[in-house]
């Protein structure tokens, strides 16, 4: 298996085809765009027309587009315009763009980064009005701070917790936890964004793995039952590898770098592979780690997904009450800065 996959792109994973169906896009009804959102904070502005808005800096590029910070020049309030192109494979990546769109119709949550409406653009592009969080990505945070305090660390997972509690309960898998993923605002709030590979589960179904709508999944974060669902997969649902990918999150934190492989290592297909599938995912735990850390991350990287912590159980442990219970400038992430 790793012979045959060498070849693709490193991080990046194409996955099986489903062996069972999904709940695509087929199971949205289509929208006429623009869709305003329900339900609005109070006080948020209606935004009726993209023109309305106004760019005013660009504040990153992911896979399928640019994300600007943009204006209301009616309110002046300040959103994240997040514009995905369809230049190529247009179909499948539509579809998976107002898949996203539906989903984040559904979600209202604190812990997970609201979305204002989503609107049709110029060229069939298509535009998310997003909360805009002013600090940006823990991804651009660990990349100034490097490593962070357990404190911190127990702060940056009890967020997490809290949005995969909500978008558990709404049976939704989000599929692509990662620090890219989580944005942070001045008000130290931490919040979970990016529904692209996400997915809603029918009661008992499994993880809807599928490539014929060129899916694809952050190969880095990837629990074992999902890059290698024929020897560990039988049976999983998917909630389970989002509790993987947040012990993946931790330990960079804790690490000050991607803690899977050894420092140097390349990080292509079939390393990734072997590290997850094989390697002992909490080699990098060093010697300075609380007991509690070591066991949090123990129970989220345990490589049997029936037996990983669920989420619940993560929200009980001891290592996120700490953060609760103890006071101090360390332990939250207020004074976040890029
Ligand atoms: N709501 C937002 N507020 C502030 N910055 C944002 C917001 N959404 C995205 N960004 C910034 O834009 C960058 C690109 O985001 P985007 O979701 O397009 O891609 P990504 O998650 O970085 O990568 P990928 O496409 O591989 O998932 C983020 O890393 C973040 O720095």
């Amino acid at each position: 298996m790793v012979r045959e996959r060498r070849h693709q792109q490193a991080l990046e994973l194409l996955l099986p085809p489903p062996p069972y169906p999904i709940l695509g896009p087929e199971f949205f009804p289509c929208y006429p765009l623009p869709v305003l959102l329900p339900p609005f904070e109070s006080g948020s502005p209606r935004i009726e027309r993209l023109s309305d808005l106004e760019k005013l800096a660009v504040l990153g590029h992911g896979n399928g587009g640019t994300v600007y910070k943009v204006r209301h020049r009616q309110s002046s309030a300040v959103y994240a315009l997040k514009v995905l192109r369809f230049d190529r494979d247009a179909t499948a990546l539509r579809e998976r763009a107002a898949h996203e769109a539906e989903i984040l119709k559904r979600v209202d949550s604190p812990f997970v980064v609201r979305c204002h409406g989503v609107f049709d653009g110029h060229c069939g592009d298509l535009c998310f009005v997003m909360e805009y969080m002013d600090v940006g990505s823990l991804h651009d945070v660990l990349r100034v701070r490097r490593r962070m305090a357990e404190k911190v660390v127990a702060g940056v997972a009890r967020r997490v917790l809290e949005g995969l509690r909500y978008l558990h309960g709404m049976r939704i898998v989000h599929r692509d936890v990662k620090p890219s993923n989580l944005l942070v605002n001045g008000q130290g709030e931490m919040k979970i964004s990016d529904f692209g590979v996400s997915r809603v589960v029918g009661v008992g179904s499994k993880d809807p793995i599928c490539m014929d709508d060129s899916y694809v999944g952050t190969c880095a974060y990837m629990s074992p039952e999902r890059l290698d669902p024929d020897s560990c997969g039988d049976g999983y649902d998917g909630f389970a590898g989002d509790v993987w990918a947040l012990g993946v999150v931790l330990m960079e934190c804790h690490v000050g770098r991607f803690p899977l492989i050894s420092a140097g290592q390349r990080p292509d297909w079939a390393t990734l592979m072997w590290a997850i599938c094989f390697g002992d995912p909490l080699m990098e735990v060093g010697e300075t780690a609380s007991p509690e850390f070591e066991s949090f991350v123990g129970r989220c990287l345990e490589k049997d997904w029936r037996r990983r912590g669920s989420v619940l159980e993560l929200l009980n442990h001891p290592f996120v009450n700490w953060c609760s219970s103890t006071e101090g400038p360390d332990d939250d992430l207020h004074g976040w800065d890029k």
